[in-house]
């Protein structure tokens, strides 16, 4: 249970991927295709949930880096230019087809989201997915109204775990780190808030690179959104 004086927070800034939406689904597809069009090993190599599970949440950069790598590292490692160049090609094409077939809003978002904006709190959608893929999912969803600004993972220098575009969310929103609440599913969004000087509340329900969420350091962890409570 998650407990939070009102009068503490101005705003909220949500992560997208295993917080709101469970697109594992559509990172499956996407990875499956991209390596269709890939030479073996990669080629025939099947793509299994709970592997990307583990990987996702860094940005895709760092998720085809690290299929590439599980599959095969001497061969990724030395053709690594010409091949990830050909993968994130290919990823980019695919993941535009799949995006949102294969996904669907967790429980309780919805109802969070609404009992957040009844409060007035400025809201923003701040994700490591790149901005065009997670604005098209906000939308496809139905969830694209809560949010006045989607920071994705190409709209700053640097991703979470880093700051960066969680200090630029607030810049955006004329609000201080220390009443925005960062509400996220693993450590990069824990730490990325840490590092920022937000309060951070976590799900119990996402991709947390596979391991236990309540091991992260975070002020709260609640299993929907729904259990949000002011104190
Ligand atoms: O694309 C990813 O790596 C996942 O992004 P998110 O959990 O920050 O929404
Ligand atoms: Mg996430």
């Amino acid at each position: 249970m998650s407990c939070w004086p009102r009068t503490a927070l101005d705003a909220v800034i949500v992560d997208l991927d295993g917080t709101m939406v469970d697109t594992l689904g559509d990172f499956v597809q996407a990875l499956q295709r991209m390596l269709a069009d890939l030479p073996e090993p990669f080629h025939t190599f099947t793509v299994h949930q709970d592997l990307v599970e583990k990987m996702v949440g860094k940005g895709s950069e760092h998720l085809i880096k690290s299929l590439l790598a599980h599959i095969d590292s001497a061969q990724a490692a030395m053709e690594s230019v010409a091949l990830y160049e050909s993968a994130w090609a290919a990823y980019q094409r695919h993941y535009v087809e799949v995006n949102g077939l294969y996904s669907k809003v967790y429980p309780g978002v919805v109802r969070g989201l609404d009992a957040w904006k009844q409060q007035g709190l400025k809201m923003v959608c701040v994700t490591n997915k790149p901005t065009a893929f997670a604005k098209t999912l906000l939308a496809d969803k139905g969830l694209a109204g809560y949010f006045s600004l989607v920071v994705g993972g190409d709209a700053v220098e640097r991703k979470k775990p880093d700051p960066m575009p969680l200090l630029f969310a607030c810049e955006q929103m004329d609000v201080v780190p220390a009443r925005t609440l960062m509400v996220g599913d693993s450590s990069n969004d824990a730490q990325a808030a840490r590092a920022a000087g937000c309060p951070v509340l976590l799900v119990s329900y996402g991709y947390n690179h596979g391991q236990p969420v309540h091991a992260v350091d975070a002020d709260a962890v609640v299993d929907s959104l729904a259990d949000f409570r002011w104190a």
